[in-house]
């Protein structure tokens, strides 16, 4: 627990608030390869986290282990205090959001029908079956989803007739119309221009400032560097946690990714620039 403390948020005295999403010395195997091995961190309500590392350093195993998808093979993940075997299922996707790396859309179904199968309105796989009751309150849900993901204006649109950007919009938008506490997202800026990709972070800063919890894998460390709080694995462990300055330096970097690089502030950010 010390040890949970120091690597999260050593100035901020409620480290691990009640609602938070907790590791600890969480370890899991993916096939027989121990892919996380020991790794702690907290997620807060409210904040940013970017989970960082190079190619197979465990990031995409962790985020599983979060949302319960990957079984944990020794240490615990709890939600708000209980570990998270202890929620039901449902009560489970309630409270946490996944957007996948590659996340399949229905091709042929509308923006809207898609957006509203994060109210749990059916499965695309199974086909779109109509949730029952639908209330007033779902409209509501997936009617803000598409104001605050930009997606309003293609919600009659068919998902074959987006391109990348509006899709994975369009995913995001689904993600939120369930009113999750946190959204654990899987490289969601993958394959973005560089526009599409700030638009993306700009969402969800937004959804962080009224009270979502995010832990999304980035690969891009000058977009990681918008984050309130990363956590860098390397190897299946925690190379360093804490906020972008004290996890962005030249040596942790190095460390991890085997590269030289420098670490300037430019404005209000850090901006990572490799020297090779
Ligand atoms: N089913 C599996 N069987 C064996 N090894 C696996 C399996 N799934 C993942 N691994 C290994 O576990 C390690 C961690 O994989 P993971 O996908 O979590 O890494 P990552 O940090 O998300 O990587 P990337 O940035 O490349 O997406 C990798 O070395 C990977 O090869």
């Amino acid at each position: 627990m010390t040890d949970l403390l120091h690597h999260t948020a050593p100035r901020q005295p409620e480290a691990t608030p009640r609602d938070a999403l907790v590791a600890r010395d969480v370890h899991v195997q993916a096939g027989s390869f121990p892919a996380v091995r020991g790794v702690s961190a907290a997620f807060r309500p409210g904040v940013f986290s970017a989970v960082i590392g190079p190619n197979g350093a465990g990031k995409s195993t962790l985020l599983r282990a979060l949302l319960g998808l990957n079984p944990v093979t020794g240490g615990e993940v709890t939600l708000a205090g209980r570990p998270l075997n202890a929620w039901s299922r449902a009560q489970r996707s309630r409270q946490l959001a996944y957007l996948a790396q590659s996340e399949g859309l229905p091709d042929g179904a509308r923006v809207r029908d898609v957006v509203a199968l994060g109210r749990g309105a059916g499965d695309w796989r199974f086909g779109l079956l109509p949730r029952t009751p639908w209330t007033p309150a779902d409209e509501a849900a997936v009617d803000a989803a598409l104001d605050r993901t930009d997606t309003r204006r293609f919600e009659d649109r068919r998902v074959s007739e987006l391109s990348g950007g509006e899709r994975q919009r369009a995913a995001l938008a689904r993600a939120l119309a369930a009113e999750p506490r946190f959204l654990l997202l899987d490289e969601p800026t993958n394959h973005l221009d560089l526009a599409y990709a700030l638009d993306v972070v700009r969402y969800l800063r937004c959804e962080v400032a009224g009270g979502l919890g995010v832990v999304a894998v980035l690969h891009d460390l000058n977009l990681a560097a918008r984050a309130d709080h990363l956590v860098l694995l390397c190897g299946g462990r925690v190379q360093a946690s804490g906020t972008p300055h004290e996890v962005l330096t030249p040596e942790h970097l190095h460390a991890a990714y085997g590269l030289h690089v420098n670490v300037v502030q430019h404005a209000d950010r850090l901006l990572v620039i490799p020297q090779d």
